[in-house]
């Protein structure tokens, strides 16, 4: 089967943090369609990678497309959503759920106050994350993972093409992981694209096309991604698979379970 026509493709890219040189040359694409997962040891870039992809740290070479279109030319951001990676530092200005999850409307509306569509899609969006009841609640009234919980909600209420994600399930619940794989299945099935940074596949894992190893800047796709679906969700099958379940939780070690190939 021809691969999927990408949304989003990241050639040979460098790009520095300070002094420091974070990412080295690396090719990553989403295709139409697909959920990428994107693994990898701490500080070995996974964060620094898609954060270039939403413009927020800047390419030092290589390219950038978008939906077909040069970073440098691209406009439709309302076509992508993100969900940055979780912060424990409070937020700085009070707002309500509703509100920030209204936020997510914003580049659609293009500053308007939010219509019909732009309210329902946004309760819609605080159903699936099970925070309907808590809309008019300041959000530093919220639990870590129930913040979390609010920015994947903006993210999904702006509908998005590319949904982008940096650990997304990071202090969330295993209730409400599982709601939100189902949210997640419910939007893939929609057609969105996701890209997103893991440490534990956890409900996800079904949920993967293909994963993407980051090691020191550079990445390697995976070698058989069937076997990391497989292991992510019954990691206690083989030795084996056990062993690779744990690398895929840790993130530490999942070459040596999988030996990958340069993407
Ligand atoms: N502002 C910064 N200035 C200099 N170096 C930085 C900065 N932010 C991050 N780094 C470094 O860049 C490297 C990659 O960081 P990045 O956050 O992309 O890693 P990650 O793979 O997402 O890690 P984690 O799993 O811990 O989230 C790390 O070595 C980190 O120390």
């Amino acid at each position: 089967m021809a691969a999927p026509q990408p949304v989003m493709s990241l050639r040979a890219a460098t790009a520095s943090l300070g002094a420091r040189t974070v990412l080295r040359g690396i090719d990553l694409t989403v295709g139409s369609g697909e959920v990428v997962a994107l693994l990898g040891a701490n500080g070995s870039g996974k964060s620094t990678a898609i954060r270039t992809v939403i413009g927020q740290v800047p390419l030092s070479g290589g390219e950038l497309e978008l939906f077909g279109t040069p970073f440098a030319r691209f406009r439709d951001w309302r076509r992508i959503g993100y969900v940055p990676q979780r912060s424990t530092a409070a937020a700085g200005v009070p707002a309500t759920v509703r509100e920030v999850v209204s936020s997510g409307r914003l580049a659609r509306t293009r500053l308007r106050p939010l219509g019909r569509a732009d309210r329902a899609a946004v309760a819609r969006a605080l159903d699936v994350v099970g925070l309907g009841h808590r809309a008019k609640d300041s959000v530093n009234a919220l639990s870590g993972g129930q913040h979390q919980r609010v920015l994947i909600a903006r993210a999904l209420a702006s509908e998005p093409d590319l949904l982008i994600m940096d650990e997304p399930l990071a202090g969330v619940d295993l209730a409400a992981q599982d709601v939100l794989a189902e949210a997640l299945r419910e939007q893939v099935g929609r057609g969105t694209s996701v890209l997103l940074v893991l440490h534990e596949a956890g409900p996800l894992a079904p949920l993967i096309d293909r994963a993407v190893l980051m090691r020191d800047g550079l990445a390697e796709s995976v070698a058989d991604p069937e076997r990391l679906h497989d292991l992510a969700c019954h990691p206690h099958d083989t030795r084996d698979a056990a062993a690779t379940a744990a690398a895929i939780q840790s993130g530490l070690s999942v070459s040596e379970a999988n030996p990958g190939t340069h993407a």
